[in-house]
C-alpha cells in the first residue's frame, strides 16, 4: 500500500482561550516527506493530533484521501501518530506494545520490527520504564517505522536520541522510504540535522500557515556565498546577509532573496562559491519577528 493525500482546510484547533492552529489551509502530498515546522507552540502538535484523530477540530475538515478519519475507522488505521511522549503500555514490556500495534495495523512488518529492535539495541523484554529517554525515543521510531502506515507522522519523537542513533533513524527512515513510499511528516527543531530528508515544507507560525513550499523552491530564495572574507564582505554589501560563518580567512554568508544576474556576476568575477541555502537559515529568517518587519 501506498501513502494517502492529507488535506486541511480552515482547520482550527481551540483550546479554552488559546487557538492553537487558526484556519490552516495546507496540503500534505501523498508519497512525500513534509517537514511540519515551527518554534513551540506554533501549533505542530495540534495540527497533527487532528490529522490522527486524536482530536476533533474546532473548525475546518481533516481529510485523508479525501475523507474525514474521524468518520472512518478503517482510515484511522492507516494514519500513525508517534510522539516524543511515546504512547506504550507503560506497565508491560515493549512486546505487548509491539502485539497491541501490529494487531491495530494492518501494514505492520514484525520481521521489519525485529531487525529495527536489532539496530537501536533494544530489548523487547524490557518495560519503558527500564528505557532511557533516548530508549524510549528509538521504541517510537520502531513503531513508526515498523507501522508501515500510509500516513506516518513523527512528532518529534527523535530528540531524546542521541546523535548516532538519530542519524541511524534517518538513515533507515530515507531506505524504507524508498522500498515502500508513503505519507511521511516530519516535525522538527532539529532542521539542520532532517533537512536533507524534506521534499516539502510547511512553516507554522502562531497556528497559521506561514508558507507551503517544495524544499527545493524553497531553497532557492536565497544563496550562500563562500570565499575570502574581504571579497564576501564587498560582494554581499546591501544585500540581506541572514547569518554568516567565519573559519580562519574564509567566510560564508547566507543571503535572503532571488539573486539577479548583475549580482550574480559580481559573486562569479570574485571567484566566490554560491551553495544552496540551509532551509534552518531561512525558518530562523522567516519566524523572527525583528527579521518581518
Ligand atoms: N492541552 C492543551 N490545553 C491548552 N492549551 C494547549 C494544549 N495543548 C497545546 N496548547 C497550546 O496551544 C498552542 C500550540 O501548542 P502545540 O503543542 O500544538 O505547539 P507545538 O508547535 O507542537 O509546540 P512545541 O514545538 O513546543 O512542541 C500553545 O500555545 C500551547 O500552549
Amino acid at each position: 500500500m501506498s501513502g494517502l493525500d492529507v488535506e486541511l482546510t480552515g482547520l482550527t484547533v481551540d483550546y479554552r482561550d488559546t487557538r492553537a492552529v487558526d484556519s490552516a489551509t495546507v496540503r500534505f502530498p501523498a508519497d512525500s516527506i513534509t517537514g511540519l515546522l515551527g518554534r513551540n507552540g506554533s501549533g505542530k502538535t495540534s495540527m497533527l493530533s487532528t490529522i490522527a484523530s486524536l482530536r476533533r477540530p474546532t473548525s475546518g475538515t481533516v481529510r485523508v484521501d479525501g475523507r474525514d478519519p474521524f468518520e472512518d475507522e478503517r482510515l484511522m488505521e492507516s494514519v500513525c501518530l508517534i510522539r516524543e511522549s511515546g504512547d506504550v503500555l507503560s506497565e508491560e514490556k515493549l512486546k505487548a506494545s509491539l502485539e497491541l500495534v501490529a494487531s491495530a495495523r494492518p501494514t505492520w512488518d514484525q520481521a521489519y520490527a525485529e531487525e529495527l529492535l536489532d539496530a537501536f539495541g533494544l530489548d523487547p523484554r524490557k518495560k519503558p520504564g527500564k528505557l532511557s529517554r533516548g530508549q524510549r525515543s528509538a521504541f517510537g521510531a520502531v513503531i513508526g517505522l515498523a507501522s508501515r502506515a500510509p500516513v506516518t507522522m513523527f512528532d518529534e519523537v527523535y530528540l531524546g536520541m542521541d546523535a548516532p542513533s538519530r542519524r541511524r533513524f534517518y538513515d533507515l527512515l530515507i531506505a524504507d522510504y524508498v522500498e515502500h513510499p508513503r505519507t511521511i511528516i516530519l516535525s522538527s527543531h532539529l532542521i539542520g540535522e532532517v533537512e536533507r530528508l524534506f521534499e516539502n515544507v510547511v512553516v507554522l507560525d502562531g497556528g497559521t500557515v506561514l508558507l507551503a513550499e517544495e524544499a527545493e523552491t524553497l531553497r532557492s530564495h536565497g544563496v550562500t556565498v563562500t570565499g575570502l572574507a574581504a571579497d564576501v564582505d564587498a560582494a554581499t554589501a546591501g544585500l540581506r546577509v541572514l547569518g554568516e560563518q567565519v573559519l580562519g580567512p574564509t567566510k560564508r554568508v547566507t543571503v535572503l532573496g532571488r539573486i539577479d544576474d548583475a549580482t550574480l556576476g559580481r559573486f562569479r568575477a570574485a571567484s566566490l562559491e554560491l551553495g544552496a541555502v540551509p532551509i534552518e537559515d531561512l525558518f530562523i529568517a522567516l519566524t523572527e519577528k525583528e527579521a518581518r518587519r
